[in-house]
């Protein structure tokens, strides 16, 4: 033992010598990087991972999900440099004007600029990976093939059969996770909408690939057999065949009728085939997750809610009975725009979920900031939407469910010229999806709280990492309602 102790103090005293040597090396690069700019304040925390671990820790406190951020806001202000998932020079954002500047100015000051395995996941042509003409041109069709107008032809039909089906199967079940049979719901929902798929094996072998591509979107990214990330990428491989064969198929039988996105792109011959997989791939990711996770959290706050969840069931029970009453009664566009009560719950929710918790933006050019620091071109802006959105400056009691706090700003141009509510994004890759996503969930609300009481068999608590989720599921029992005053 006396033998030993010289040596493990010298082994010590080496490791303490090279770990803050280390530590001086990174710093002096890091300033170097700055190339003498004024940069925003801020801190590097350890060597390579930087803060993520804080950051995530932060975020995944289910009573204080700020906490990272407001330790920073207090010390640094609204936008301050960091060092997080891997990137060294990123600045992060949580001021609602900035934000708001960066996304209008996406393709001239900023542009998108992902983690490359979520871009390699999502293929060269998956819309958060392509950039200039291109991504116009796509975000165009997408655009256009969600409109508003147009999913009151394309879309109501399907997603109220889907959810009458999908319902009668709950009812037998009694007792569910909901937000699994969501995630279900909602991928059945995007096969047959994209690719003209209903419910069958075919749909199920999708549905487990696209379970795999999704895990993989958030797992580790090392792609080595076994890991989630390469069973991630032959989930790709699959999942892109059958995208093919379904182009094959309709090339093959024009005279086919398909009510589908897939068929849609085809007509538009300027997109090559490679482009359009990777295109369906991309909506069936960005149209997915998000969707079925406010369907649950919905259901989760409006369980904690119950004056807000009478309100909503008032409000569904008096359009029911308008319409005669009838079970499985379909809802029509006039319908879907009378509910108003509903469409709080929905902004609420998107507020409190935040399905997309943040974008990543590459400055093209050096950026200035507030009090006259300068934002380097090529770093990353990290605009960190959940931040704001939690805010008690921006929304007060920011983590209660309180829809009524949106009675005063419903009508929809208002809200989007609100920078500190902006769960779809903004500018130039404005979520082309929002309308089917609110739509898909105001139809799922009416025919939940219309058909069902429930009760949550464990209490659940939300986590926000690596993306929003129930840590339970939201285990719940449901009950027939057998009138509407029951
Ligand atoms: C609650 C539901 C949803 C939320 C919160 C959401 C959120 C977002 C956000 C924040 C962005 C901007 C990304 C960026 O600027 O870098 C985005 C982009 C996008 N979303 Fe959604 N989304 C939802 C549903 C959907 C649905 C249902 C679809 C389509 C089926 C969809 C398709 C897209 C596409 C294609 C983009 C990329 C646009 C581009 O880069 O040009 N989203 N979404």
């Amino acid at each position: 033992m006396a033998e030993t102790l010289p040596y493990s103090w010298l082994v010590g005293f080496v490791c303490f010598v090279l770990g803050f040597l280390l530590l001086q090396l990174y710093k002096l690069v890091w300033r170097a990087d700055s190339r003498g700019y004024r940069l925003p304040p801020g801190s590097t925390g350890w060597p390579l991972i930087g803060e993520t671990i804080s950051f995530f820790r932060g975020i995944n406190s289910t009573d204080q999900p700020r906490r990272y951020i407001q330790e920073r806001e207090r010390r640094y202000g609204e936008i301050f440099r960091s060092n997080l998932f891997g990137r060294s020079r990123i600045v992060v954002s949580v001021d609602p004007e900035f934000n708001k500047h960066v996304l209008q100015h996406e393709g001239r000051q900023f542009q998108a600029n992902y983690p490359k395995p979520l871009r390699n996941l999502i293929g060269k042509f998956g819309l958060l990976s392509v950039h200039g003409d291109l991504q116009k041109k796509l975000h165009g069709t997408a655009v256009n093939l969600l409109r508003f107008e147009r999913l009151s032809v394309d879309f109501m039909e399907d997603i109220q059969n889907l959810l009458h089906i999908t319902l009668a199967k709950w009812q037998a079940k009694r007792d569910i996770h909901l937000q699994e049979e969501c995630h279900q719901l909602v991928l059945n929902l995007m096969a047959k909408q994209l690719l003209d798929l209903s419910p069958s094996k075919e749909t199920e072998e999708i549905c487990e690939a696209f379970g795999h591509f999704s895990d993989a979107l958030l797992s580790v990214p090392i792609r080595i057999p076994g890991t989630a990330y390469a069973r991630g990428f032959k989930a790709r491989e699959f999942l892109i065949k059958k995208i093919y064969e379904g182009i094959e198929d309709r090339r093959k039988h024009p005279q086919a009728v398909h009510n589908d996105l897939l068929t849609k792109l085809l007509k538009e011959d300027s997109l090559s085939e490679e482009v359009i997989a990777d295109f369906i791939l991309f909506l069936l990711f960005a149209g997915h997750e998000t969707s079925s996770r406010s369907m649950s959290f919905a259901i989760k706050f409006l369980t904690g809610c119950p004056r807000a969840l009478e309100e909503l069931k008032a409000e569904h029970d008096a359009l029911l009975k308008r319409k005669g009453n009838q079970k499985n009664q379909k809802l029509n566009w006039d319908d879907y725009q009378s509910m108003k009560f509903t469409q709080c719950v929905i902004n609420e929710t998107l507020r409190l979920g935040n399905f997309g918790p943040g974008v990543f933006r590459e400055a093209k050019e050096d950026i200035k900031t507030k009090g006259g620091f300068m934002i380097p071109r090529g770093w990353t802006v990290y605009v960190f939407l959940t931040g704001t959105h939690l805010d008690n400056k921006y929304h007060s009691s920011a983590l209660t469910f309180d829809p009524w706090r949106w009675q005063q700003h419903l009508q929809d141009q208002e809200l989007s010229k609100n920078p500190s509510f902006m769960p779809f994004g903004g500018g130039a890759r404005l979520c082309p999806g929002m309308h089917l996503a609110k739509l898909e969930l105001a139809l799922f609300l009416h025919n939940f709280v219309t058909k069902f009481r429930w009760e949550a068999l464990q209490h659940d608590k939300i986590s926000y990492f690596p993306f929003p989720r129930l840590i339970k599921g939201l285990p719940i029992r449901l009950h027939l309602r057998e009138r509407l005053d029951d």
